[in-house]
């Protein structure tokens, strides 16, 4: 069975609430990560006993890549590990990034290309404006992100690391996760430190600030076999909509949100992407843009739920019916036509990945190998734009592309 997959969806994680009228934290808003804090009534000063010192070592040479002396919880339980804030200032040409992870996983960070080898990030042109957006105001959402200039169908968007990882888990409370958040992005240099402290929040409580920014504008990252939230601060200018013109995915070697134009854009027209899938009904959408970002959709899909669920009953009937492979099977090129359709109709020019996969197959399995391998090109065009070179789909239309008529689905349906 052709399953669609569903990798690097926006985080809609929430942490662990705990109360916070008993709890009294000086914040660090001035960047001074020597500050006295009192977390859950116990003062903890540099050098104390309980906790490593908020250090700043000016030897750097003893923490590899890292260019801060890392500082680290207690075991977890949950992990069998402690987590440690491990931050490179110098990272990207002086971007820098701050990452909460475990020590093992830290050590594959560190492995990783974008950290070995200062000059790839800068050949893949990430981290560099491509100057086709800005960002302003955009009534009724905070600020966004627009097209400076006309922009086609794959043209590149943005391409950044993030400013912060950090190791998902919930044993921490939510003020101590906060004070290794704070600690983290404290680290990064003025610039990029300063950046992330403008992105939106969700709650506005000061206490948790760097949390709450998490929280508003998560990806998932999965490093080392484990979740990372990762905030890329010029992407995390980009505003949801159910019919976005503009699809990403995560580079994890290079540790890159790419972001492209999935259709032509306007100058001065909004860049959007797609918290949640655009192909759950309406009600889902909005519990999880509820749930995740506190806000409700009021997109056109939004707006007019009958028509959109309509749609999308239409859209999972085609499907249904493309992935029966049985002899009475009522499927046919033209059933996989109809499903294009509905989805460019519908604004989904980002997701046919899926519709173009049924293309491919429906088209080769009454022979026509031509078209199947048009629209294998196609899917596999847009799946390196959605999910990256490590999409399990990818497989499949190589299959296609490699060898039509020895692919399983050829002739099957004669
Ligand atoms: C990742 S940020 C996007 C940029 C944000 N608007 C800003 O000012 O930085 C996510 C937040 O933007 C707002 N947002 C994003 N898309 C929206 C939409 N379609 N309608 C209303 N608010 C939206 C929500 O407040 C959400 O929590």
């Amino acid at each position: 069975t052709y399953l669609p997959s569903h990798s690097h969806h926006l985080s809609h994680q929430c942490w662990h609430e705990h109360p916070f009228s008993t709890v009294t934290l000086q914040c660090l808003d001035g960047g001074n990560s020597e500050n006295v804090e009192t977390i859950r009534g116990r003062l903890i000063t540099p050098g104390s006993p309980s906790r490593p010192a908020f250090r700043i070592s000016s030897d750097t040479s003893q923490y590899g890549p890292w260019t801060h002396q890392p500082i680290c919880t207690d075991v977890l339980q949950s992990l069998g590990s402690p987590l440690c804030v491990y931050t490179s200032a110098s990272f990207s040409n002086g971007r820098g990034i701050s990452i909460f992870t475990t020590p093992k996983i830290a050590e594959e960070f560190a492995s990783l290309p974008a950290i070995q080898d200062p000059t790839i990030l800068e050949t893949r042109s990430i981290n560099i404006d491509s100057g086709t957006w800005h960002v302003q105001e955009m009534s009724g959402k905070g600020m966004g992100m627009v097209a400076k200039r006309n922009l086609k169908f794959k043209d590149r968007i943005t391409g950044y690391t993030p400013a912060l990882l950090a190791h998902v888990e919930d044993e921490l409370s939510t003020l101590e996760r906060e004070r290794f958040f704070r600690l983290a992005v404290n680290q990064l240099p003025d610039a990029m430190r300063d950046m992330y402290l403008r992105l939106a929040t969700v709650y506005g409580d000061p206490r948790v600030r760097v949390q709450d920014i998490v929280k508003a504008n998560t990806f998932q990252l999965d490093i080392g076999g484990q979740n990372h939230l990762a905030v890329f601060p010029e992407t995390s200018r980009l505003n949801h909509a159910c019919a976005p013109n503009a699809q990403y995915y995560l580079e994890p070697t290079l540790l890159t949100h790419i972001v492209h134009a999935t259709r032509p854009i306007q100058q001065g027209e909004e860049i959007t992407i797609a918290y949640t899938s655009p192909v759950d009904f309406t009600k889902v959408r909005q519990q999880n843009l509820q749930n995740g970002f506190h806000f409700t959709c009021t997109c056109s899909r939004c707006s007019d739920q009958a028509r959109s669920d309509a749609t999308l009953k239409q859209i999972q009937d085609l499907q249904e019916r493309l992935n029966d492979w049985s002899a009475s099977s009522t499927a046919s090129p033209k059933t996989a036509e109809k499903l294009l359709q509905i989805y460019r109709q519908e604004g989904l020019e980002g997701f046919l990945t899926i519709p173009y996969g049924f293309a491919a197959l429906a088209y080769n399995a009454v022979g026509d190998t031509k078209k199947a391998i048009k629209y294998a090109n196609l899917a596999k065009e847009l799946t390196l734009m959605k999910d990256g070179m490590w999409s399990a789909n990818l497989g499949m239309y190589e299959d296609i592309l490699k060898d039509a008529r020895a692919h399983w689905s050829y002739n099957r349906r004669l």
